[in-house]
């Protein structure tokens, strides 16, 4: 297991990349860390790999610090998205290096070296050298050496964000299986949000250097801590509508500026809802937690379609409800153009509530 305590790191004089961090790497778990560009999330890994040393904190491996332990005696694995590769040997070699600089014999090389290169379907440019591959292939062949040996922990920064889409996809899979099969320990950066509920058995959400939560994809699908998390994690994000709450008997009603009830909870379920003058309440939802209406459904809110988008199996529309954007998924088959006005069915009783972006209610729907 590895820890991070209080991590904080700066760069220079000024530049925060983590503050004060606490992140615990479990043994044999995905961990993926999700976040935006410049987040801090290459700062993580090399700390764990011992490049870069935190400005204050700790660093543990079971429970012993391990801050004077030099990057080569961690036992950690490396891929970075722009790695180098050996431009005077084969892929074939490149992929080998790992292995003979820790004295594996041949047959067991070979073996490791076509299962890791089937994997990554680069088995037919064992032969080439590195300067005669595509920007994608070399970085299966980084991710390749990275992986093909034995490890404590595998640190992959952004490994396959350079493969088209179909190639990603297959590699996730795969990458996920090896792990498994391998009862590997990985720490994994992304900024797709696909990728990080795909492959995480655990999901670090960062943003601008802090952890905005950690949990399960589910955990974090279903029960984002805060409304930074709701927005970023799941495609298309969640959707928030502007409310006000109104008290009665057991039941608190939220209703938009003008009138419209979006959403009643039991007194119970919003207990950490604060009577705070000022405060911003939004009522949240994904684009299948809606519904366009259909004639005779109570209270619908009305908006115009901004953008509909075609993800294929499904619609979205985006559509504009004063000055809030609701997404809806529909059928493909439903006509529906841009400019049109829409009434929007809401479950009511199903809807994740926040208060100064802060989660306060996830309400699961009634039976
Ligand atoms: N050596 C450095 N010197 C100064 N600032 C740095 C250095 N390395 C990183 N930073 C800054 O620290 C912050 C975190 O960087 P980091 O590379 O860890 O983020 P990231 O989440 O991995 O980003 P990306 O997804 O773009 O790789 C960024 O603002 C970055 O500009």
């Amino acid at each position: 297991m590895y820890e991070l305590k209080s991590v904080h790191k700066r760069y220079g004089l000024s530049k925060v990349a983590l503050r004060k961090i606490d992140l615990t790497v479990r043994d044999r778990e995905f961990l993926v860390i999700y976040g935006p560009a410049g987040a801090g999330k290459s700062t993580i890994l090399n700390i764990l790999a011992g490049i870069a040393r935190p400005t204050s904190g700790d660093v543990l491996r079971d429970g012993e610090s391990i801050m004077h332990v030099p990057p080569e005696k961690r036992d950690a694995a490396m891929a970075f998205e722009n790695y180098a590769l050996y431009s005077h040997i084969s892929v074939g070699e490149n992929l080998a290096f790992p292995l003979h600089a820790r004295g594996m014999n041949r047959a067991d090389i070979d073996q490791r070296v076509k299962r890791i290169s089937g994997i990554l379907g680069i088995g037919h440019l064992l032969d080439r050298r590195p300067g005669f591959l595509s920007g994608g292939q070399r970085q299966r062949v980084a991710l390749g050496r990275a992986i093909i040996r034995p490890a404590d922990i595998y640190l992959l920064d952004e490994p396959v964000g350079h493969l088209d889409a179909k190639l990603r996809h297959k590699i996730r899979a795969e990458l996920k299986a090896l792990a498994e099969d391998l009862s590997a320990t990985v720490v994994f950066t992304t900024t797709s949000s696909r990728e990080a509920l795909a492959l995480g058995d655990r999901v670090a959400v960062l943003n601008s250097g802090r952890i905005e939560q950690i949990g399960t994809p589910a955990d974090l699908y279903h029960r984002p801590a805060n409304a930074f998390v709701a927005s970023f994690v799941g495609d298309p994000p969640m959707s928030f509508i502007s409310v006000e709450p109104r008290r009665g008997g057991d039941r608190v009603a939220f209703v938009t500026p003008d009138g419209m009830p979006v959403a009643a909870l039991a007194t119970d379920a919003v207990a950490g809802l604060r009577d705070e003058p000022g405060s911003t309440i939004q009522v949240g939802f994904r684009s299948n937690e809606v519904r366009l209406a259909e004639a005779g459904d109570p209270g619908t809110l009305r908006g115009r379609v901004d953008v509909i988008e075609n993800l294929g199996y499904v619609k979205i529309a985006l559509v504009g409800i004063g000055s809030d954007q609701v997404s809806v998924s529909f059928p493909t088959g439903k006509r529906l153009s841009v400019g049109e006005t829409v009434a929007i069915a809401f479950p009511r009783d199903a809807v994740h509530l926040f208060q100064n972006a802060r989660a306060i209610a996830h309400a699961a729907p009634s039976a």
